[in-house]
């Protein structure tokens, strides 16, 4: 069967790797990205950048200083600006996002939230009498936004925000205005050197009555000389773990006016005489953290599917040690820790696409009722969004650092680009919403859940499965090896660990409630457990979506992605064995048939592991990575790439020069 990627004067062991698939790469390829038509559109991209001059790197950013690495990226979103539509359609926002990975990285680049958050902002929230002024412009890039909503004392929690917008009635206008130190805008991306403008939430007060937060627009630089305005104090917050090439930024505003129409108010308003119309769903203003929410999912699916490439290569490259006494070294991929250690990433990877193919489709729904006037799909989508968010990202992350350590040695230099993709995915962890407060999001709809399941009322979408009936034992093992039995009886595992977990939760708020507590102090008092039910329900949500497009997928794949998603499921039982063991669904036996199961899936994806990855069909300049090429030929651009290190431009450093050798000089003389 056909691996796409042989080519000659390749990796030998690569190519033999490549040699033992069993099914068409393409076609997973294609099935991934939704067709054969966008996989070849990817592709071309591809090319034509790898080809164009205007965005190759002579020095690799690893080697260069924070702010040649802000140039070099400003200077490559220029041309991608100027020449997008040579090599895309720049109204497509999956080639826009693969151009805008190719040509210039991960790492962030002066339009990232003007494109990411500053217009759907404006897209989603505000009137047409903003809009038509300032969207096109927008587009135009005459004007780049940040979205500056966390301050210096709040991020988390929206509701203490400090930046006030108050309405004065006389003159039709906001003053916004920063009272303290801590209420400063911090932390918004390309807020610090890049913007103009910003959306900027802030509490809205009428009459001195304080009314919650809300989004204004509001420009801070001026167009020409790109100065900041009077009143507005602006700037980068300084080196940070990644992202190195993003300008998050701090920002005070000292009573600055805006007009009325600077309001987002497509749906809570203001009136010109300071009546305030609520919106038809009290949270509609955070819409633009929901879309983010759901569109991280994407990205941080290709996070982990970068490192799990780049491991798995390098894994099939890289002989070391022996198995058996008197034959060659081995592939390292041979050791069944090292499949175990990666074979999961690459499965959770695909679950992760795969799921967020479904969130897509959830929330176009959503918006489509929205224009109708419906709000009814909202709650459900944003408790899913928020426990997916904060699922992924941290699966993700432990993923990448799992990949990163199976590199060896050469996974820790930034040779293998996944100390940076690491610096970069964990940031997700924080932004939109910490992942420990987004979870307790999900568990009250959860709790709501359990109370509607108990009354037998209907359930909604992410939480039909409360209202099926357990059948008290699980029939995990017993499925006389019936492949798609098996995988319903995980999932049904799953599903009756998450309803468990939720129901003993709610005991135990309702518990401590009885027992004198406040209702609030009562959650804080189950919290953990409750976000532990928060996170089983998230994985039974994926191990969903996942199963649904395997068993919808096409004949072709759907045998290899079978066995993706078996031993998917088996890892996920076992990582999970202690909620299933609990309260007895499963026994002893049944866990430890799921380890024999698991390990056996590790053999039987073995032959096709290279495949799998090499179907994320990521280039060479998406990976980054020395380790993870795609001909394997590791070592010698391994050196070729340390040779590119400033260290090495001169054979004695002026820093020898200066202190080490005078020292060792002293030291022959003191003999
Ligand atoms: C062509 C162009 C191509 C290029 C395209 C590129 C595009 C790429 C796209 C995406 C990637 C973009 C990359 C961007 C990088 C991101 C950088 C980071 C940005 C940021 O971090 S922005 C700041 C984010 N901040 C937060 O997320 C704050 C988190 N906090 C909150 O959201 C809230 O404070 C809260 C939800 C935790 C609590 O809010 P609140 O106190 O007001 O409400 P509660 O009392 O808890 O709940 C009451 C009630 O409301 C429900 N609720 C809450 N939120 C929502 C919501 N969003 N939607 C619906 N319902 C909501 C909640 O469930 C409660 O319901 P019940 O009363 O229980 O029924
Ligand atoms: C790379 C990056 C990019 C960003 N980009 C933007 C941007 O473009 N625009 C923007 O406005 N912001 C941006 N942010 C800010 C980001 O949205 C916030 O940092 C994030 O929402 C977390 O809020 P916080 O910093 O207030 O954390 P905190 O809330 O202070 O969290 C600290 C700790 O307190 C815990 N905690 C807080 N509240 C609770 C609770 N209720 N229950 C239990 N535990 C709690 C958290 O779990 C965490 O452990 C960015 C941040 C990063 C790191």
């Amino acid at each position: 069967m056909p691996n796409r990627c042989i080519k000659e004067g390749d990796n030998p062991d690569l190519t033999k790797e490549r040699k033992t698939c069993t099914f068409d790469t393409d076609e997973l390829t294609a099935n991934l990205y939704g067709s054969r038509n966008n996989m070849e559109r990817r592709r071309e991209i591809t090319k034509k950048i790898s080809a164009d001059p205007d965005f190759a790197d002579p020095i690799p950013h690893d080697f260069l200083s924070r702010e040649k690495c802000i140039e070099a990226t400003a200077k490559k979103t220029k041309a991608v600006v100027q020449r997008g539509s040579e090599f895309c359609d720049v109204t497509n926002y999956y080639e826009m996002l693969h151009l805008i990975n190719e040509a210039i990285g991960i790492g962030g680049y002066p339009l990232a939230l003007h494109y990411g958050m500053f217009l759907p902002a404006l897209e989603g929230q505000a009137e047409k009498e903003l809009t038509d002024d300032i969207i096109p412009r927008a587009k135009n890039l005459e004007v780049i936004g940040a979205y500056a909503q966390t301050e210096m004392g709040h991020g988390t929690n929206l509701r203490e925000l400090e930046t006030t917008a108050t309405y004065d009635k006389a003159t039709q206008e906001f003053i916004i205005n920063t009272p303290t130190r801590s209420a400063m805008k911090w932390w918004p991306g390309n807020l610090g050197k890049m913007s103009n403008y910003a959306v900027v939430t802030c509490q809205l007060f009428i009459d001195g009555r304080k009314i919650g937060p809300h989004n204004f627009l509001v420009q801070l630089r001026c167009e020409k000389t790109h100065e900041p305005l009077p009143g507005i104090i602006v700037g980068d917050i300084g080196p940070k773990m990644a992202f190195d090439t993003n300008d998050n930024g701090f920002l005070a505003l000292d009573n600055i006016r805006v007009p009325r129409k600077n309001m987002l108010m497509k749906h809570a308003k203001v009136s010109p005489d300071g009546v305030y119309t609520p919106p038809m769903h009290a949270k509609l203003n955070y819409g633009t953290m929901v879309y983010v929410r759901a569109h991280m999912l994407y990205a941080h699916g290709q996070f982990l599917a970068t490192a799990a490439i780049v491991a798995t290569r390098y894994s099939a490259v890289r002989r070391q040690g022996r198995i058996e006494h008197g034959v060659p070294e081995v592939q390292i991929l041979d050791y069944q820790t090292q499949q175990h250690r990666i074979f999961p990433q690459i499965a959770r990877a695909y679950a992760i696409i795969f799921t967020y193919m479904d969130i897509k489709d959830q929330y176009d729904a959503m918006i489509k009722g929205i224009a109708e006037g419906q709000t009814d799909l909202l709650p459900d989508l944003h408790a899913i969004t928020s426990g997916l968010k904060s699922v992924v990202t941290h699966m993700a992350g432990l993923g990448i650092e799992q990949c990163r350590m199976a590199c060896g040695g050469h996974g820790y230099s930034d040779a293998s680009g996944l100390p940076k993709l690491y610096g970069v995915q964990i940031g997700g962890c924080t932004y939109e919403g910490e992942n420990m407060v987004m979870l307790q999001q999900t568990a009250r709809y959860l709790m709501k859940a359990v109370a509607s399941a108990l009354q037998g009322k209907p359930l909604s979408h992410s939480v039909a499965y409360f209202g099926k009936k357990s059948s008290g034992k699980s029939r995990i093992g017993k499925e006389g090896g019936d492949i798609a039995r098996e995988h319903e009886a995980m999932l049904e595992a799953l599903e009756h660990a998450a309803c468990r977990l939720s129901v003993e939760a709610s005991q135990m708020w309702e518990k401590r409630g009885r027992g004198g507590e406040t209702k609030e102090r009562a959650w804080n008092g189950v919290t953990v457990e409750m976000n532990r039910a928060a996170r089983v329900h998230t994985r039974v949500f994926m191990a969903r979506s996942f199963h649904r497009r395997v068993t919808s997928s096409p004949p072709s794949i759907r045998p290899v992605l079978t066995d993706l998603l078996s031993l998917y499921l088996h890892y996920e039982c076992v990582d999970m064995a202690h909620h299933l063991l609990e309260d007895g669904f499963c026994s002893g036996e049944q866990i430890r048939y799921l380890k024999s199961r698991l390990y056996e899936d590790l053999t039987t994806l073995r032959p096709n592991a290279v495949s799998l990855v090499d179907s994320f069909d990521q280039s060479d300049r998406e990976l980054n990575s020395v380790l993870g090429r795609r001909d394997g030929n590791v070592y010698e651009a391994l050196y070729q790439w340390a040779r590119k290190s400033e260290l090495n431009y001169t054979d004695v450093l002026p820093a020898v020069q200066k202190y080490v050798m005078p020292m060792m000089e002293e030291n022959r003389s003191k003999l």
